[in-house]
């Protein structure tokens, strides 16, 4: 057996072996917002792959633009002022380098995570976004990615026939919803050339979102991977023009596991240019009952109540790559054994 020393600056980074997903995976459906039938392709490809990209968003590029400006920027101020912006404290907000988290897991990346309130950034997250440019574009981006999370949550509910149509949407875009913004950097790395071509080091680990659904940007650099339902890894073309969207753990449980929450990863380069994505989570609000909806209940359900704030401590307890939603599942009935009512 070779064992291959692994250069310093990547000790505690996971390499993954990627043959295949290099080949960039053709079949990530392209939903058409604007399209006759976009509730059923939305709903066809939730169901296929917990992930699509949507197009003819109306979300306008400049909006997109700007905030990439602006992130760039940020990213190449000097460390001292990135550092300044670190969590202080109890929660996890502001800007993080290689670890994420607080359970050991470590990538080849940095960050700027925020909390959003409403409509803008939460007071404390605009204090670790440092210029009012920054500010700026990341308010007015979160307020598209509401107005985008709605419409693809609306289209949800009616492609499964969910009533109120905003049975969904209004978790994540009420007053009180738990929403979350992260800026990621992903600089190439030099130390990709010291090691064979068959291995790949990690970016972000793999995982899926705890939220009902998250909206991806990314300029055009690639990296990003999601694992089918077979398991295999493929890696997503990068689209500038388009939003990635991702199925969360909390909507795959209020479908009872019609819509099945994605695992992805992102790997870092090796080339000359970094990736920078910019990811919307939405949540629902820290009370609300997280369970599978009575309409969309044909059998027993699979996982048990619980609160988002309940299901977010203990996501945020454990590490990236476990499975979160195992704790709340129901035990499997067995064939015969019936409960009387
Ligand atoms: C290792 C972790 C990072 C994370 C909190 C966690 O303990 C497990 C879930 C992780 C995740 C993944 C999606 C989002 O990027 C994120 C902000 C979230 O809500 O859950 C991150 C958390 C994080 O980076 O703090
Ligand atoms: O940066 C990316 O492209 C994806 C990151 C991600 O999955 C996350 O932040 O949860
Ligand atoms: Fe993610």
């Amino acid at each position: 057996m070779v064992v291959l020393a692994k250069p310093a600056a990547l000790e505690q980074i996971s390499l993954l072996r990627t043959p295949e997903p290099w080949e960039t995976f053709s079949g990530v459906p392209a939903v058409d917002l604007s399209g006759p039938d976009a509730a059923g392709d939305v709903v066809r490809a939730c169901e296929q792959f917990g992930f699509f990209s949507v197009v003819n968003h109306g979300v306008p590029a400049g909006v997109v633009d700007r905030l990439e400006a602006e992130a760039v920027r940020f990213f190449a101020s000097s460390q001292a002022v990135k550092d300044a912006s670190a969590p202080a404290g109890a929660d996890p907000f502001g800007y993080g380098s290689k670890r994420i988290g607080r359970n050991g897991d470590m990538g080849w990346l940095e960050y700027l995570l925020l909390a959003i309130d409403r409509d803008a950034l939460s007071e404390k997250a605009s204090r670790a976004a440092t210029s009012t440019a920054l500010r700026d574009a990341i308010n007015e981006y979160v307020v598209a990615m509401r107005g985008l999370a709605r419409t693809v949550l609306e289209m949800v509910a009616d492609g499964l026939g969910v009533s109120p149509r905003g049975a969904l949407a209004d978790m994540v875009t009420g007053d009180a919803s738990d929403q979350v913004f992260r800026l990621n950097h992903y600089p190439p790395c030099p130390l990709l050339q010291g090691l064979p071509p068959s291995c790949s080091v990690t970016g972000f680990g793999e995982h899926t979102d705890p939220q009902l659904v998250s909206i991806l940007h990314s300029n055009g650099i690639a990296g990003l991977q999601v694992a089918l339902h077979d398991g295999r890894w493929v890696s997503v073309p990068p689209n500038r023009d388009a939003f990635f969207v991702n199925v969360g753990d909390s909507l795959q449980v209020l479908t009872n596991g019609r819509l099945k929450s994605v695992r992805h990863r992102v790997v870092a380069g090796s080339g000359l240019k970094s990736r920078v994505s910019m990811i919307y989570f939405g949540g629902p609000p820290l009370a609300q009952r997280i369970a599978p909806l009575p309409q969309l209940l044909a059998g027993l359900p699979l996982y048990r109540e619980f609160t988002w704030g309940e299901y977010k401590k203990a996501a945020y307890r454990s590490r990236l790559g476990d499975n979160r939603l195992a704790p709340f599942e129901e035990p499997p009935v067995a064939a015969g054994h019936h409960h009387r009512s």
